[in-house]
């Protein structure tokens, strides 16, 4: 058997010794391999199948990791890091301990920038090539890849504005493959749709109006038109786009023809793409879509419902609105800071506004939340699905700020429900009419309650729930930790067990004032449990109330210390963060 050309790449330079015509092999083998592992350690499959040409041509026209390449997401760039020294390691991605799922500028000098939330290549791109200018270094390439979904966020398009009036060497490749994880939306998309049908007269070409050279479209799989063009390209000066048509899930069928499953498909077959089937009919729902199909549940008598989502229907499982209800559901595209604005705009006008999204893709929308809905006390309701730790996606994903930065800004109600019923419950509450608005944060995966479709229960606003009495040591969880606080108390044995109580405080702000009054009077020992970072966060408003009643209890908090957790699944890093039920055990027998 032939020796692979594969196995003789370790790094661009040895991918830049084999000829031309053998680079569609090359393809194929890398191809391969990125199956051959997501299949079995699972991750992010249909995009980096759809860049493989597109890849290996990069590295082998431009000299990286001189000529600079950020790749926008980084959910795309496995044959990047397979063909950067990180071939050995590929079997680790997204494991504990092992190599990240997106470019981390610590990881290899050839991941010029850190990605994971969408948009900030250009921008980002932009900043090194004026660096370059400012150097007098004027042979340097500054080359984004940036996908159709990701260049129509705002961020984005802050970029091009300023790029194009900039003569800097930059290159943004723009990887037209019309889909996000779900179809893209917008204008924009139709625009791209009727560029690549060729329907677009070139006076139209909206990226030349922005003073950019434009390309293409261009076959984004074939290997001899992309080197060609990029050659071309090199000796260009000044902003200009390739325009690059490729397929998401390119050569594997399955993962063509599904490409929203295939985004991140779990465990499948290598070889017939068959996803591995999981019996999920015993197991409790997911939050998601607890909150999808309560969501469409109240959609059908309370007509002012609409929901929003920035480019996550298949995620948040919106979808299963957009299906029931399409003229009252919302997918903007990557658009967080719209989202939010747009849903205070339809909150004045009354409706009530249910605005899904991701925690950690929140951040992106933080003046917005401050400026256009709590200063103007709209009674918008967020819903924060992913918060706390989400696991394998790592650094960049983990929803834990949100606590610190939302329980900071005045008339905005924060809750984390419990469990599925409490979810449930509060997404009833929120539409039955506030006055303020509301977030409510809930986490990535499963809960515990298979009977969770319950008649409706109306939630008081600011109210806690006394789980277990006690009398020395009291433990104030938040959210989901409940599970695991309620777990550690039934690890400790009887006589010390009934020493300790357990209270789920729901609400971050305003918090249960008499509650805790009560809690402190009553035990000597308070225990807060959070899965958010400590600095700011739930135990803190603890801390603040404790200080303002000259309560001289003595107070623990237990959460995520200042650093960024990476990536592991989701007990692991519990574990290593202490929220574990044995460590949370372990820090309760500390104190009995
Ligand atoms: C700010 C932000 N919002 C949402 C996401 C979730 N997300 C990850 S990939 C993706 C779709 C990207 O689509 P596109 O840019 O077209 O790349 P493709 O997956 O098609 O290669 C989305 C919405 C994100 N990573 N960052
Ligand atoms: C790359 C990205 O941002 C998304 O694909 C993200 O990984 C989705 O996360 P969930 O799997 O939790 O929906
Ligand atoms: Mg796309």
């Amino acid at each position: 058997m032939s020796k692979k050309l594969l196995e003789s790449i370790q790094f661009p330079e040895d991918l830049r010794k084999i000829p031309r015509e053998q680079l569609p092999e090359v393809a194929k083998e890398l191809r391969e391999f990125i199956i051959n592992i997501v299949a079995v350690k699972e991750g992010h499959l249909g995009a980096s199948l759809g860049v493989v040409e597109l890849t290996i041509a990069l590295h082998y026209i431009f000299n990286t990791p001189e000529d600079i390449l950020v790749w926008d997401v980084g959910h795309q760039a496995y044959g990047h890091k397979i063909l950067t020294g990180r071939k050995a390691a590929f079997h680790t991605n997204r494991q504990l301990g092992g190599i990240s799922g997106f470019p981390k500028i610590e990881e290899s000098n050839y991941d010029a920038f850190g990605t994971g939330h969408s948009s900030t290549a250009i921008s980002a791109t932009l900043g090194m090539a004026i660096a370059s200018q400012l150097s007098g270094d004027l042979t340097k390439q500054h080359i984004a890849v940036v996908g159709d979904a990701s260049i129509a966020s705002g961020m984005a398009f802050e970029a091009l504005n300023h790029a194009g009036v900039t003569n800097t060497n930059l290159l943004i490749i723009l990887n037209d493959n019309a889909i996000g994880i779900d179809p893209s939306v917008g204008a924009l998309k139709e625009y791209l749709t009727k560029v690549n049908l060729d329907k677009t007269p070139d006076t139209d070409n909206i990226f030349e109006a922005l003073n950019f050279s434009y390309f293409g479209p261009i076959d984004g799989h074939d290997l001899p038109i992309i080197t060609e063009n990029l050659e071309k390209l090199k000796k260009i000066k000044g902003p200009k786009l390739l325009h690059v048509i490729t397929k998401k899930g390119k050569g594997l069928q399955q993962a063509e023809q599904n490409q929203v499953t295939y985004h991140a498909p779990g465990k499948f077959d290598a070889k017939t793409g068959e996803i591995t089937q999981k019996d999920t009919s015993h197991l409790p729902p997911k939050f998601q879509d607890v909150f999808g199909y309560t969501l469409v549940e109240l959609a059908k008598s309370n007509k002012k419902i609409v929901g929003i989502t920035p480019a996550m229907p298949t995620g948040s499982s919106l979808k299963y609105m957009m299906k029931e209800f399409p003229e009252r559901a919302f997918d903007v595209g990557i658009a967080e800071q719209h989202a939010v604005t747009l849903s205070a705009g339809m909150a004045t006008q009354d409706y009530v506004v249910f605005c899904n999204i991701y925690s950690t893709f929140l951040q992106r929308a933080y003046d917005q939340v401050i400026h256009d809905v709590c200063l103007q006390k709209l009674p918008v309701i967020f819903c924060l699905d992913r918060a706390g730790l989400v696991g394998q996606d790592g650094a960049t994903h983990h929803g834990i700020f949100d606590m610190a930065y939302l329980r900071c800004i005045p008339n905005l109600t924060l809750v984390a429900p419990r469990n599925e019923i409490e979810l449930r419950n509060l997404l009833y509450t929120a539409q039955l009419g506030l006055q303020q608005p509301i977030a409510i944060r809930y986490p990535r995966g499963r809960g515990n309650i298979l009977d969770w479709q319950r008649s409706f229960k109306k939630i008081e606003i600011g109210k806690g729930e006394t789980i277990k009495k006690g009398s020395e040591v009291a433990i104030l969880s938040i959210g989901t930790m409940a599970t695991e606080v309620s777990q550690a108390i039934n690890l400790i044995d009887t006589s010390r067990k009934e020493k300790v109580g357990h209270y789920d405080m729901r609400f971050v702000s305003p918090l249960d004032k008499s509650l805790l009054h009560a809690v402190f009077k009553e035990y000597n020992t308070l225990i807060t449990v959070e899965d958010g970072v400590i600095s700011g966060g739930f135990g803190s408003a603890v801390l603040e109330f404790a200080s303002l009643h000259k309560y001289k209890n003595d107070i623990t908090l237990l959460g995520i210390s200042n650093h960024f957790p990476e990536h592991a699944t989701t007990s692991q890093l519990k574990d290593s963060e202490g929220l574990s039920s044995e460590k949370i055990k372990e820090a309760i027998l500390n104190k009995l």
